[in-house]
């Protein structure tokens, strides 16, 4: 039983300025263990990943791997050698082919030829060992998430990394491409390689993982068998309260006026490629859901109905008025808030603070001729920080000092601030933790029960467990639409095109 561990941290400390973000935590994860690392938006994780692949330099403690002491800072082959972090964001090249990301940085060198030939075989073999079918000669932006994850765990083993760290890995993928990867991974984890899943989807934890580690607050909390430890229990440690009884969020029961007025109308609105003609229109004081798993076209629905993208046809009115195509200025002078899926390109300025980043929809609100006062911007963040659970040490602190799901908290605060008509949000809970989650549905649905409107668009249950009526769309076609109070079989079938309900609009 005991190998010496694939990876073993103690009496961690990192300190940025004056926050301290791990206190003294250690985790220890064992050969073929699959652990989960879990904890609320700015708990540490992130922190501790940079500390386990070599990115930061801990303020104090100790990390082994497989009992050898870490390499030295800055010696990234060393490092290479022993841990991977997978992450949402690509570290593949995407102009270079899978071959030559693959054999990135260490190239056959003969003199300065590179040997085509045999760095494609190479290549071919290497995939084939760790059973990616991805052909070498494709360019890496020509893959998809889920061919991309493998290529990347298929390098790092091929450095010798034993032990992979798998940062919200599901975030992009549809419930295939999710099974797909678990079935790599358990392959992987019978051969001995270890993974950390840092997570926010407590249902893979479970289903994935056998033992969990929580952090709160900077501080280890618990490590435990999965099997042992009940959900709520789980949930109980991350948050520091008792055991609550509700660990699935469901939306209170907000009446929505009967028939109000149309805020949002989108007539035989089309993108070619993504989605064909559809209408839809959502209504004071209603939250109008959008399902459909990443390759349905409900993306690029939200982001053309606030001006990202233009239309191959139809027309988009706000209160009636019609809205200028293809034209994100317009869509915001209508009255629509969006809130993006990518909020690292579309989201924040990541040097500038809390306060002005929450307030960048809204300059000309904040100060008599387009001036900006200081202190209305502050009182405005203010607001935004306590009535979203924001986690920061204040309305100046730069965002990029923020964790993931805290940025994640200021684009929604950003998008509330112009007080839209109807707000748009693309998965608006990806990467925020359970109960912050909570605090953020409830924001959207008081958009609508201040006589707003919303539309979330979401392969996510809870998140259209607040709507009132959902559209389930399947390769760019609306094939069913659900009232509240569906059953999750249905629309998980529906979003998966399973079933074919209806043709068009609603
Ligand atoms: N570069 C940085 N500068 C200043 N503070 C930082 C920096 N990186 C992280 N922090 C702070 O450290 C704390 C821990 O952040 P970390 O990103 O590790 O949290 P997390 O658990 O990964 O959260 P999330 O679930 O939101 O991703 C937070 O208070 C964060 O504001």
């Amino acid at each position: 039983m005991d190998a010496p561990a694939a990876v073993h941290a103690q009496g961690i400390v990192k300190r940025f300025g004056p926050t301290v973000a791990l206190d003294g935590v250690h985790l220890t994860v064992r050969p073929g263990e699959s652990h989960a690392l879990v904890g609320r938006n700015g708990a540490g994780k992130s922190t501790l990943v940079s500390v386990l692949t070599g990115l930061h330099r801990p303020d104090a403690g100790t990390v082994t791997f497989h009992g050898r002491p870490a390499p030295a800072p800055g010696d990234r082959a060393a490092w290479q050698a022993e841990v991977a972090c997978v992450y949402q964001k690509s570290m593949v090249v995407p102009d270079l082919t899978v071959a030559e990301n693959l054999f990135l940085n260490r190239f056959d060198q003969r003199g300065a030829l590179i040997h085509w030939g045999r760095l494609r075989s190479r290549a071919r073999a290497l995939l084939a060992e760790y059973g990616v079918e991805v052909d070498p000669d494709r360019r890496a932006r020509e893959l998809t998430v889920e061919q991309r994850q493998f290529v990347e765990i298929a390098r790092a083993l091929s450095f010798g990394a034993r032990l992979i760290i798998l940062d919200e890995p599901t975030a992009q993928l549809d419930a295939g491409g999710i099974q797909r990867l678990f079935r790599r991974l358990r392959e992987l984890r019978r051969q001995g390689v270890a993974f950390l899943f840092i997570s926010h989807h407590l249902r893979e934890v479970y289903e994935l993982c056998t033992t969990v580690t929580v952090y709160r607050d900077a501080r280890h909390v618990l490590t435990a068998p999965v099997a042992d430890l009940a959900q709520r229990d789980l949930v109980a440690a991350m948050t520091g309260n008792a055991p609550s009884h509700r660990t699935s969020w469901q939306a209170p029961v907000v009446r929505a006026p009967d028939a109000g007025e149309t805020v949002l109308r989108a007539e035989r609105l089309a993108l070619d490629g993504e989605f064909e003609p559809l209408d839809l229109t959502v209504r004071r004081g209603e939250v109008l859901g959008v399902a459909g798993a990443a390759a349905s076209g409900g993306t690029a629905l939200g982001e053309t109905l606030v001006g990202l993208r233009g239309p191959t046809a139809g027309r988009i009115t706000v209160c009636g008025r019609t809205v200028r195509p293809g034209s994100v200025p317009h869509a915001l002078a209508a009255g629509i808030g969006y809130v993006p899926e990518d909020r690292h390109r579309q989201g924040l300025v990541p040097h500038r603070s809390v306060a002005e980043n929450a307030t960048l929809t809204v300059a000309d609100q904040l100060g008599p001729f387009g001036t900006v006062l200081p202190s209305r911007t502050r009182a405005f963040a203010a607001r935004a920080i306590a009535s979203l659970d924001i986690r920061t040490s204040g309305p100046d602190q730069p965002v990029s000092g923020l964790s993931g799901g805290n940025q994640q908290k200021v684009v929604i605060a950003r998008a509330l601030a112009s007080e839209p008509h109807c707000l748009v949000a693309v998965r608006p809970t990806a990467g925020v933790d359970v109960r912050s989650k909570q605090a953020l549905l409830g924001v959207v649905r008081e958009v609508a029960a201040a006589g707003r409107a919303a539309v979330i668009v979401s392969d996510e249950l809870d998140d259209l467990r607040v709507c009132d009526r959902v559209l389930a769309l399947f390769h760019g076609r609306v094939v069913a639409e659900f009232d509240r109070g569906w059953a999750d079989q249905a629309l998980v079938a529906a979003m998966e095109g399973a079933i074919e309900q209806q043709g068009g609009g609603q």
